[in-house]
Order: structure tokens, then sequence, then C-alpha cells
């Protein structure tokens, strides 16, 4: 059986293969609803457009993509040009950037309605990501289970995300694990993510 419990050093929580480092209280409580308050309002959310199977699919959560100017985002075989960022969106990057000494240049916003909204298993390796890059995630609002599973020995590493937590992502992390985020009957209350990424 798995354990789940909020880990509160940053030791690579990934046996092999990848390193993930797991950061609670990134922001603190009346930070992260301030940031929640602010995002939920001022982002246009719209729902997600993939292609499966040559059919255009509407997911049940929504998204946006902000971005440099000059950067789109291809995934699923659908273009996306990126909105220019808010001074919200800037100063959260920020602190991000001077955590991990590093800069992004893009981040796809999720917002989960509920625990009927998840995301299926999958790796963030799409052309446009600078490969071994870092990805920051950002999590706010209701706590969610989120999981990896390495894509040969299909060994799984469980975490619960908690609201003002930062999940650092990098290495080779994507080339040999996906990751999820299962959905969950008990969950009432929605969730917002931000995935700040390093594009091409
Ligand atoms: O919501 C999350 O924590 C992760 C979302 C995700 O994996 C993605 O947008 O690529
Ligand atoms: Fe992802």
């Amino acid at each position: 059986m798995l354990s789940l419990f909020p880990v509160s050093s940053s030791e690579n929580l990934l046996p092999f293969d990848g390193e993930v480092y797991y950061y609670p209280n990134f922001f603190n409580p009346s930070e992260s609803q301030a940031y929640l308050t602010q995002l939920t309002t001022e982002i246009p959310w719209k729902h997600d457009e993939l292609v499966i199977f040559g059919k255009v699919i509407q997911t049940r959560r929504k998204v946006a993509w902000y971005a440099d100017h000059n950067k789109s985002y291809t995934y699923s075989g659908r273009m996306k040009v990126g909105l220019s960022w808010t001074p919200t969106l800037l100063s959260i990057k920020t602190a991000i950037e001077q955590k991990l000494k590093t800069s992004f240049n893009g981040c796809l916003l999720n917002y989960y309605h509920d625990g009927d909204d998840g995301a299926s298993w999958h790796a963030d390796d799409e052309k446009s990501i600078q490969v071994n890059s870092h990805i920051a995630s950002i999590s706010l609002g209701a706590t969610r289970k989120f999981e990896f599973k390495h894509k040969q020995t299909q060994e799984k590493i469980s975490l619960l995300l908690e609201p003002g937590s930062l999940l650092v992502m990098k290495g080779t992390t994507q080339t040999h694990w996906i990751h999820q985020l299962p959905k969950s009957k008990k969950i009432k209350v929605p969730r917002l993510n931000l995935t700040f990424r390093q594009m091409i």
C-alpha cells in the first residue's frame, strides 16, 4: 500500500530516471487565497480542445496558455498562441524564478471545477518544450492527489499537492515517467494549477 503524506523536505521524490521536488507552503495561506481569487476571475478560462482519432473533443476542465510574445505551444495537433503575461502571473513567475534560479517563458493554467475534472496519464514531452528543462507547478485551491508512473517498470509514486505548494519536475523525468491528476468523487471544490514551462 502506498502511503500518502505531505512531504516537507526537498529530497528527490523519484527513485531513478528523473528529478521531482516538492515544496509545500511556497506561498502562505493568505497569498494562496489571494492568487486563487485573482486568477479565478481575471483569466479568460476556456474548455481545452484535443484531437482524438481525428475528432475535436472538448475537455471538461478549463485552460489558458500564457507565454512570451514569440512563443506558441502545440499539442495534440493544435497550435496555441500565448496570451500576454498579467501582473499576477508575473509576480508568481518571478517568485519561482528567484527560488529555482532559472527562467520560464510559458505557463499552462488548468482549472479543475471539482473532483470530476482531472488530467489523465501523460508526459510533458511536446516538441515545443526544451528537452530535460524545468517544469514548475503551482497548486491553489483543493488538495489533490498526483501520481507518477515509470514507463518501463510501471513503478508508481503518489503525493498530495496542497494549496500554495510548488512541484518541480526536471532532468529526464518527462522521458521516463508519465503523470496524472486522478479524478476523485470526494473533491467538491475547485483547484487551480499553473505549470511554468521552458519553451524552445
Ligand atoms: O494539474 C496538475 O497538477 C498537472 C497538470 C498537468 O500535468 C499539465 O498541465 O501538464
Ligand atoms: Fe503534465
